[in-house]
């Protein structure tokens, strides 16, 4: 499959001589059509930098980008006006215009774009079907919460029919329960339109929801990349651990620990799960065949990509050498960590 967006050794350098600032370094990213990838990192990592270079909006300074197999470095302004059209932007403040109706702000790309008036009426009225705000046509953005102030961001962002669309912090200015909403929709505009997202987030929750692929950023270098469950399984780095940790149960410390250690005086381990590594089984073998107890002390369980993914913690009251031959026996399973005193 060819990439849809391909960066080739991409650097971003804003500015020039001692006050310049090297937003990204070395950047090599594929994106797939048809997939949802996500880039996340903490503020300031450059993941704006890196969609606003995705729809020319900022030059990059070193290496190629490929868009549609397109290599846009150096192309002419009016060569790149004809590539943004192909590509949509949501962003976190909405970006709505106030003086103009729901119907206003989704017909404008369309006007921009030449559309005939009975054009623009079907595409509009079709696109707020699509994003469920049909009865609020004639409202104006003032009038609109922030979950359907961003179907009208979508529904606008898809009016041209983009083949790309960039989600810039598109849910975190909303709150939980819209933020699934919103999500949800994005998910339906991918599967059911075919549209190629890139999301772009701080939150790994959103990553958990609706990506396919996700790529790590960290000081403007890519630390990680690949498959969503790759990643959540197998963090290699620390940051991406830091945001896997935010939304799979950690292995307890600090003062959890400590409450733990207090309550139960055997050995404490954490082990990784994976519905589709069968733990369990290797758990209940093991401590059977060396008559080793166990309690189950913390954890749980979290789906990501149609796989039950966790980390439980278990006290195993026995011989010290039973112990000790029931963790050997689940590590051929999976990654276990013994817990030490904090
Ligand atoms: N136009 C600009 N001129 C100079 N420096 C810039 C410019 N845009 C971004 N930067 C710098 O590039 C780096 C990356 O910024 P960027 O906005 O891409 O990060 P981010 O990960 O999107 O952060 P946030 O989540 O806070 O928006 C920062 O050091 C920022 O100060």
């Amino acid at each position: 499959m060819t990439p849809i967006v391909e960066f080739r050794q991409v650097g971003k350098t804003f500015g020039t001589g001692a006050r310049s600032v090297t937003a990204l370094t070395g950047i090599d990213l594929s994106i797939e059509a048809g997939d949802v990838f996500a880039v996340i990192g903490y503020s300031g990592a450059g993941k704006s930098t890196l969609v606003r270079l995705i729809n020319a909006l900022e030059p990059v300074s070193s290496g190629s980008l490929l868009v549609d197999g397109t290599d846009i470095t150096g192309l002419p302004e009016r060569r790149l006006r004809e590539l943004r059209r192909d590509i949509g932007m949501i962003f976190q403040q909405f970006n709505l215009m106030r003086s103009r109706t729901v119907f206003g702000n989704v017909a404008y790309p369309l006007k921009v774009a030449g559309w005939d008036k009975e054009s623009r009426q079907r595409r509009v009225a079709e696109l707020l079907h699509f994003v469920g705000i049909a009865d609020k046509a004639w409202s104006y953005p003032d009038q609109l919460s922030g979950g359907q102030k961003q179907r009208v961001g979508i529904a606008r962002a898809l009016a041209t029919n983009p083949k790309i669309l960039l989600a810039d912090e598109s849910t975190s200015a909303l709150d939980p329960e819209t933020t699934g909403e919103v999500l949800r929709l994005l998910k339906r505009v991918n599967t059911e339109l075919g549209v190629t997202i890139v999301v772009i987030t701080h939150e790994m929750e959103v990553v958990r929801e609706i990506a396919d692929r996700v790529a790590v950023l960290d000081s403007g270098r890519i630390v990680e990349q690949g498959s969503v469950l790759d990643v959540f399984a197998t963090p290699k780095t620390e940051t991406a651990r830091r945001f896997v940790e935010t939304v799979l149960p950690d292995r307890p410390g600090g003062e959890r620990l400590d409450r733990l250690r207090a309550r139960h005086s055997g050995r404490l381990i954490t082990a990784h799960l994976r519905d589709d590594r069968r733990v369990g089984a290797a758990l209940s073998e093991a401590v059977s065949r060396h008559q080793v107890r166990f309690e189950i002390v913390d954890g749980g369980l979290k789906e990501l990509g149609g796989v039950q993914l966790g980390r439980l913690t278990l006290e195993l009251l026995g011989a010290e050498s039973d112990v000790d031959a029931v963790i050997a026996e689940l590590r051929r399973t999976t990654e276990i960590e013994e817990l030490t005193a904090s």
